[in-house]
């Protein structure tokens, strides 16, 4: 879907980003890291041009971006950042409409999407759609900077610490929805942020970046149990290791196919950490789990956190 190959970008004497050679899948969930300065805005500002690389090629479904014009490619990529950037004297419809109005889409086809993306994101049409940017809170802001990136439904979501800006209750709900988006339209996403935490619940792969350089890409358990050296123990942190090992697997992945137990059953998709969790506050060491569609599926065990692939801080 995209591909870099050996890309550099200097500005100045500074390598910001040094031979840089990364694929990411269709569909695939995408997160860079690293430490500010790293090179993560650079290497993602490239891919829909607002940055042109000193060497090396991009390339997204095939075609050299290099021949393309930059506003024929970032209308087939959705751009989300921090600052979020609604036009301030634009209603909120009038903002995500933005790419469907200049690729001349009918003005029923623009409203229904305008809805379609209000109630994914969770915003009440009837309340938001004719309000002003400084009218909501930072989170529907941001709610609506998701809602216009995805408007004219882009293969691609360029994401560039998208909710850092935003109280850890609402940056947990708007994870969770991009989450689903994700699941739901297979859309290419990659997000840049430097929260690991954030990295682990997102990706599908993790890449970590320093000093310009990629230093590892892999899964969110392979980054955990095999960093590639310090740099990405580091990012990780050695101090809540075992809980963070336990936020990359599901209750589904360990509970034991067993008859249910009496209690309130628990969700098999949930994180493991989210069980251990729920076990010290309900004090008990047995939870009843079910699976997406509210069956019985096994009982998880205190012990089954402990079991699992070798562990490595
Ligand atoms: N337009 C520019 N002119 C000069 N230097 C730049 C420019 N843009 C980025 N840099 C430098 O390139 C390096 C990489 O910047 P970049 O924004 O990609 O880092 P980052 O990993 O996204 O950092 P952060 O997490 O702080 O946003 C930095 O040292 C930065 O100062």
């Amino acid at each position: 879907m995209i591909a870099f190959e050996r890309v550099t970008k200097r500005f100045g004497s500074w390598t910001a980003v040094n031979d840089v050679s990364l694929t990411v899948g269709e569909g695939e969930f995408l997160v860079l890291i690293g430490s500010s300065g790293s090179g993560k805005s650079t290497l993602l500002r490239m891919m829909n041009r607002l940055i042109v690389p000193e060497s090396g090629s991009i390339r997204v479904e095939g075609t050299d971006i290099a021949a393309l014009r930059p506003e024929e490619l970032r209308r087939r990529m959705g751009y989300v950042i921090q600052s979020v950037g609604l036009f301030p004297h634009w209603t909120v419809e009038r903002n995500i409409a933005t790419v469907p109005v200049l690729l001349g889409w009918p003005k029923a086809r623009v409203r229904d999407r305008v809805t379609e993306l209000l109630e994914l994101l969770n915003l009440d049409p009837r309340r938001f759609r004719s309000a002003y940017p400084h009218q909501l809170s930072g989170g529907q802001q941001q709610r609506v900077g998701v809602a216009r990136a995805l408007a004219a439904e882009p293969r691609v979501l360029l994401m560039d610490e998208p909710f850092s800006a935003l109280d850890p209750i609402t940056r947990g709900a708007l994870q969770g929805e991009l989450a689903a988006i994700h699941r739901d339209t297979g859309t290419t996403v990659v997000f840049v942020t430097h929260d690991m935490d954030e990295a682990l619940t997102l990706a599908d792969r993790i890449a970590v970046m320093d000093h310009g350089r990629l230093v590892q890409t892999a899964t969110p358990l392979e980054i955990l149990t095999h960093p590639a050296g310090d740099v990405v123990r580091d990012l990780v942190g050695r101090e809540d290791w075992g809980l963070k090992r336990l936020s990359v697997e599901t209750v589904g992945q360990r509970a034991r196919p067993e008859p249910t137990i009496p209690g309130a059953p628990f969700p098999s998709a949930a994180p493991l950490h989210r069980a251990l969790s729920e076990m010290v506050a309900r004090g008990t060491d047995r939870l009843p789990v079910m699976d997406e569609g509210g069956r019985p599926a096994g009982v998880l065990h205190l012990a089954d956190l402990v079991r699992g692939p070798a562990t490595s801080p």
